[in-house]
């Protein structure tokens, strides 16, 4: 175990808070540093680690291959009985986790706690699942017989993106463990504080040491992982670029993967919607965590008859966005996740606007009246109009709190637009018109579509991409399919028919 101390936060309260609630952190590796890397919180440093190299990397996967012999002959109901303690410990640190993911990742405290009941509620659910998974009972002439097994595949990586740095590690470890295998998980190198709490919860909740293991790191960890001879499967988390190459890897050790990967999804506002909704709907589509999510609904396509009041409620809304404090329990926006990412997300908007569109509203950085915030990523929430299909806002993932608008006029017209992307994640139907809404969504070539609400995820509902937002799911009973593997037993209960 190597203890890992925050060096710098925000405050001097902040840094208190996180001491005594327990942002000292430990590594189940024997960690030797090689480089460094400092995650940063409104402009200020508030970790250093360690990155793994090669041999860290080797020392995780043997744990966790050692680990994975204990833990893969338990019964599903002695797992379930482990993952139900780590779920109950984490509801029962809820604020405390929600505080240290908003100052690893700078969304607020209020959503960061819905991230933290979705991570529980994944343990939950896959506990439940743990006990009842089986196999078939298949008959063969003469009393014969045959039986599947579903079997753990083994070491299993975990690779995050740092926008959901703490929801990721459960959506995935959760099901991975519950079918008996082992995880080694490395977070984005901008946010590797909170999994290491999970880490923490596993290991009191009783489950084998190295079952669960963090190594930190970025792209180099990261290769380490995919390429390693004893890891059976990698889950990703992140962008098309590097889906791609983590693609490339495993298929030099022909490794299954699920790749969770980026988006530009549409969302479809039909002028018979119910209008409060549907703006309500379409803030959720796009500014939670300062607009960083794969999901989000970011071309939101309103038939001509509401545009204009639907794009004046929306503006007025998003304007009363508070940002600042991410802690402080009434802001809704933090700062974006670094100074490089601020400055790509403003480039989007400069382009947008000499591209035609017209700025509603925000799009600008914001510099709160606290002067301890003032070298925060801070920006305001952007409402886009006069937005074309062919702009650059409208075809690529900015992934930050802006969002296009774009006019239709036809059902038949609007699906053919918003399925014209290299992206399938996610996309939302708003319409009072119930066989409509089941229609459009028919139509839609998304893996996660939504009808009158928008980013809501439920553990119990699959959650993935088609076409270039990769393929794989996360949550839902199917997921255990992508956690393990069928063993087919045939049983002959007569003699040998030999052919020779
Ligand atoms: N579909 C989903 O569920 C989902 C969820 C969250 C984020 N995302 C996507 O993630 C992207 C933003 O996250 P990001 O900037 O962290 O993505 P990223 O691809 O830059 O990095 C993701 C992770 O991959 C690691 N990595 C980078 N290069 C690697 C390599 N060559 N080999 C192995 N690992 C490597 C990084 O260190 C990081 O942990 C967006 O495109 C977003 O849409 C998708
Ligand atoms: C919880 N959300 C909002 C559905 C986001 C899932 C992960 C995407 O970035």
């Amino acid at each position: 175990r190597k203890l890992v101390k925050t060096l710098l936060l925000r405050t001097e309260e902040l840094a208190q808070m996180a001491l005594m609630s327990g942002i000292w952190i430990h590594s189940t590796l024997n960690v030797r540093p090689r480089w460094r890397f400092c995650p940063v919180l409104l402009g200020r440093v508030i970790a250093t680690f360690a990155c793994s190299g090669e041999k860290e990397v080797n020392l995780a996967v043997q744990d966790a291959k050692a680990a994975f012999k204990i833990w893969s002959q338990k019964s599903g109901m002695e797992r379930c009985r482990v993952l139900l303690e780590a779920a109950r410990i984490i509801r029962e640190r809820r604020d405390e986790i929600a505080t240290v993911e908003t100052i690893n990742n700078g969304k607020s405290i209020f959503e960061a706690r819905w991230d933290i009941d979705t991570s529980w509620q994944c343990l939950e659910y896959y506990a439940g699942l743990a006990g009842s998974m089986a196999g078939e009972h298949i008959q063969l002439p003469g009393g014969s017989f045959g039986y599947t097994r579903r079997e753990p595949l083994g070491v299993c990586v975990g690779i995050g993106a740092w926008n959901y740095p703490f929801q990721i590690a459960c959506w995935k470890s959760a099901p991975a463990l519950a079918c008996g295998n082992a995880m080694i998980f490395k977070p984005s190198p901008f946010t590797p504080v909170s999994v290491l709490l999970l880490a923490e919860i596993y290991t009191e909740a009783g489950v084998p040491p190295g079952l669960f293991n963090v190594v930190q790191g970025g792209a180099a960890t990261g290769q380490f992982l995919c390429l390693h001879r004893d890891v059976a499967k990698v889950s990703f988390t992140g962008s098309v670029p590097t889906g791609s190459k983590i693609m490339e890897m495993a298929a030099k050790g022909i490794k299954p993967i699920t790749l969770e990967l980026g988006g530009k999804s549409p969302l479809i506002i039909f002028s018979d919607c119910d209008l409060e909704n549907a703006v309500k709907g379409a803030l959720m589509a796009n500014f939670l965590t300062q607009g960083e999510v794969c999901c989000n609904g970011t071309r939101v396509f309103v038939q001509k008859e509401i545009l204009e009041k639907f794009t004046k409620e929306v503006v007025k809304l998003t304007q009363g966005i508070k940002i600042g404090d991410p802690l402080l329990e009434g802001t809704r926006m933090g700062p974006l996740i670094n100074r490089p990412h601020l400055e790509r997300v403003l480039g989007f908007i400069k382009l947008a606007k000499e591209q035609g569109a017209k700025v509603l509203c925000g799009g600008d950085v914001y510099v709160p009246e606290d002067p301890k915030l003032k070298d925060g990523y801070y920006m305001r929430p952007c409402v886009l109009t006069d937005c074309r299909d062919d702009m650059t806002c409208v075809r690529e993932e900015i992934f930050g709190p802006v969002m296009s608008i774009l006019s239709f006029d036809t059902e038949a017209e609007v699906l053919e637009r918003a399925n014209n992307t290299t992206f399938g994640l996610a996309a939302g139907v708003f319409t009072r018109d119930i066989q409509r809404a089941h229609r459009v969504v028919a139509g839609l070539q998304a893996g996660m579509c939504f009808i009158n609400n928008y980013n809501v995820s439920p553990v119990e509902l699959p959650f993935g991409g088609y076409k270039k937002s990769g393929f794989g799911r996360e949550n839902g009973r199917v997921t255990i399919e992508y956690y393990s593997q069928l063993k087919t037993v045939c049983v002959e209960m007569g003699d040998v028919e030999s052919a020779f």
